[in-house]
């Protein structure tokens, strides 16, 4: 029913996926439009109710174009890598009949009918948190959806990797490894899930948010400055990763936090006084430091030691820890003065040094599950009547 005379409908479909931080790189791509790199990746996805994109999308007869809004703000749709996901998953689109609203759309029928998006963050966009990693894999796991779309994971990833390159990875929970690939079309570089999220679930992962201000260098132009420029991407692409991922396939099966750890290197003045590895740390291209503690007794060690050099500027824990905040009592942190009376951690020899305001705020995370569907009406961010963004 798709005449100009009948009532308008609106069919909607809301998701929503997790971030991921990758713990050996992808850095570097051997094409630019399909988003190929230039060496395989490993990463381990985060709990979606601390990092995720939440997205609707939403299709109807009477929407003359593509919209999107980010974050309640309209974005342009016009961008290569976008027009590729919505190609690629239009593609596959398939009969969709949904009987209670009296909706019958034909497979041919996808090709005509526009959409609305409407997209949302719980951290901020932009700053080296992989948003536009959450944010694509949500875009092709929700429309895939709304199209009843019938592919594997194997090749959603593949289309979200036309997104932006880290997304093929946000389409799992757990650990996931990127598939370089070797074809030229791409039908090879996708993402594989290593194990679930339950299989080494007491890591804990602390984020130190340093700023949450928009890079100046987008991955994407630093990774492209890297093969222009630097003869040492060669030799990593070739020779140290293959090496590293197959240690760090290893260390993730057999749960070895100390091969992990090593790995991407240590907390160095703990994990030196300990003997053996405490945290690990990475960064991605972006100040913010993303630790990763073997397990919660260690992690609320970690914390007093976090606190202990980094208290918070604003007299307020609560704002200072976000994600998990159960943390702060098991640390035995309930308010400031229990911050104040930290001792200084006995491994440190200048316990002077303390940097108050540097640190902006920590999440504190965990692995987590891969995308899934939002049922509940009430998660939807596009007004079912309008199908225009709510609150804009
Ligand atoms: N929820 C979302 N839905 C769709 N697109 C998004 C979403 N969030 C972010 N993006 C896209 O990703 C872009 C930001 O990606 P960018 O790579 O610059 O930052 P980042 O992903 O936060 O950092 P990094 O990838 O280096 O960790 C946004 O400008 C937007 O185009
Ligand atoms: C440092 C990284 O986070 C780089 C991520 O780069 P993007 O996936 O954001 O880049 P594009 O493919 O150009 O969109 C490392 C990683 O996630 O593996």
């Amino acid at each position: 029913p798709m005449g100009a005379t009948e009532p308008q409908w609106v069919l909607m479909a809301t998701g929503r996926s997790p971030t991921n931080i990758a713990v050996i790189k992808y850095w570097g791509k051997r094409d630019e439009a399909l988003i190929l790199p230039v060496n395989d990746s490993i990463s381990v996805t985060l709990d979606p109710d601390h990092l995720s994109a939440t997205t609707t999308v939403a299709a109807s007869p009477s929407f003359p174009s593509d919209r999107m809004w980010l974050n309640g703000k309209e974005i342009a749709l016009s961008g290569g890598r976008f027009q590729s996901c919505l190609r690629e998953i239009r593609k596959r689109a398939r009969d969709v009949e949904d009987e209670k609203k009296g909706i019958k759309i034909k497979k041919e029928d996808w090709e005509k009918l526009h959409v609305h998006i409407a997209s949302y963050n719980n951290f901020p966009t932009a700053a080296g948190l992989a948003s536009s990693a959450a944010g694509l894999a949500c875009l092709v796991f929700t429309l895939g959806k709304l199209m009843n779309v019938n592919e594997d994971y194997g090749e959603l990833s593949s289309i979200a990797r036309q997104g932006s390159g880290s997304a093929c990875r946000s389409i799992y929970g757990g650990f996931v490894k990127w598939c370089m690939g070797k074809n030229d079309d791409g039908s090879d570089s996708m993402a594989v899930q290593l194990v679930d999220e339950s299989h080494w679930d007491d890591l804990v992962i602390i984020i130190a948010v340093v700023s949450s201000k928009q890079k100046e260098t987008s991955s994407t132009s630093g990774m492209r400055d890297t093969v222009e420029t630097s003869p040492l991407l060669q030799y990593r692409a070739q020779t140290v990763v293959p090496s590293r991922i197959l240690k760090m396939e290893d260390a993730i099966k057999n749960r070895d936090f100390e091969s992990f750890a090593r790995i991407i290197s240590l907390v160095e003045k703990w994990n030196h006084s300990e003997g053996t590895p405490q945290v690990a740390y990475t960064f991605d291209a972006g100040p913010n430091a993303v630790l990763i503690a073997r397990n919660r007794k260690t992690a609320t060690l970690l914390l007093q030691r976090l606190l202990y050099t980094f208290p918070p500027q604003e007299n307020d824990l609560d704002s200072y820890m976000l994600g998990d905040k159960s943390i702060l009592s098991d640390a035995g942190l309930q308010s400031i003065a229990d911050v104040e009376a930290l001792p200084a951690p006995p491994e440190m020899k200048a316990p002077n040094q303390k940097f108050k305001g540097d640190v902006s705020y920590f999440i504190c995370s965990r692995p987590g599950a891969g995308p899934k569907v939002l049922t509940d009406e009430s998660h939807a961010l596009i007004d079912s009547a309008t199908g225009l963004a709510k609150g804009v």
